[in-house]
């Protein structure tokens, strides 16, 4: 749910901003007292998804965002994109302002959106066809990243030919053969079912162990946040969203499947999910 606000609204300057800015790092996404608000067409008033929100992705972090329905995780990561406009606040990542998509970041949807008159390889060398990349190299590129996905022997498939999971490994394929050097990941295993979405996750984290990249990684589900993430962000509930706490997740790298019965782990899913029942106001 969005709330409905007065044209004349100000955000209110609090410590947390600064103490965003200041950590951060070459590098780092900067999230710094972000606001976005919509304009509804049906009554064109402007309704405010995300109220005041600041936080950095580090440098090579994996940081993922959860929080209740509707509170506005996937505008936020949107605006970083560059697809969707602040109305207040500033981000930045590597220092420069965000005011638009470019190829520093790349998307990875929960749907695979894949072109199905193309195979496997021409989805994932488009982008760079589009780049103006040379063709011979636009393919290399493209059948290395295919190969990291776990798709070789796959390049002449058809995405009718694929499962979902192999739908998506095509996808992030896709988002990660122009070399981004931030990963934005929007529900990309909400599809699929459990069990191909925990492979997934590994396999997620196998690549991103390889190509360390910063991913900022949207979720609903707590466990996966937990699993795959080195911090989560908990947003506030909707509307006027705000960040309801921030999670440090301190388990070893690699991280296999059993970290996910230990009382450690599940201590902290606890501790999220109290956070988002209780619909937690901001504290940071
Ligand atoms: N293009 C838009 N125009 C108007 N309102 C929008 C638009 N996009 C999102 N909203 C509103 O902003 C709020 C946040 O939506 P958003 O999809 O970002 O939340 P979310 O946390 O990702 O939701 P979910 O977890 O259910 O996917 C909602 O109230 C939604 O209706």
């Amino acid at each position: 749910m969005s709330e409905v606000i007065e044209a004349n609204h100000r955000p209110v300057r609090d410590v947390s901003a600064t103490a965003a800015s200041t950590q951060a790092g070459p590098g780092a996404l900067v999230i710094d007292h972000v606001g976005i608000t919509f304009t509804a067409r049906r009554d064109n008033k402007r309704y405010r998804a995300i109220k005041d929100v600041s936080f950095t992705v580090r440098e090579n972090e994996f940081c993922c965002v959860v929080g209740p329905s509707g509170c506005g995780k996937s505008s936020l990561l949107l605006a970083v994109a560059g697809l969707v406009p602040a109305s207040h606040g500033e981000m930045s990542f590597d220092g420069n302002r965000i005011v638009s998509p470019e190829r520093d970041r790349a998307v990875v949807f929960q749907s695979a959106s894949l072109l199905p008159w193309r195979t496997v390889i021409a989805n994932v060398s488009y982008g760079l066809e589009m780049m103006k990349v040379p063709r011979r190299e636009a393919r290399e590129r493209s059948r290395a990243i295919v190969e990291l996905v776990g798709l070789k022997g796959f390049e002449g498939h058809y995405p009718h030919e694929l499962s979902g999971g192999m739908q998506q490994r095509v996808n992030l394929a896709r988002a990660l053969v122009a070399d981004p050097q931030l990963l934005l990941m929007d529900e990309p295993f909400a599809a699929l079912d459990a069990q191909t979405r925990e492979v997934m996750q590994a396999e997620l984290l196998r690549i991103w162990g390889q190509m360390r990249k910063s991913v900022m990684f949207v979720t609903h589900q707590i466990d996966e946040a937990v699993f795959l993430g080195d911090r989560v962000i908990v947003l506030s509930k909707g509307p006027g969203t705000t960040i309801a706490d921030i999670v440090e997740v301190n388990f070893p790298r690699p991280r296999s499947e059993e970290v996910k019965r230990t009382p450690e782990f599940l201590a902290l899913v606890d501790r999220i999910w109290n956070c988002i029942r209780s619909g937690a106001t901001a504290q940071n």
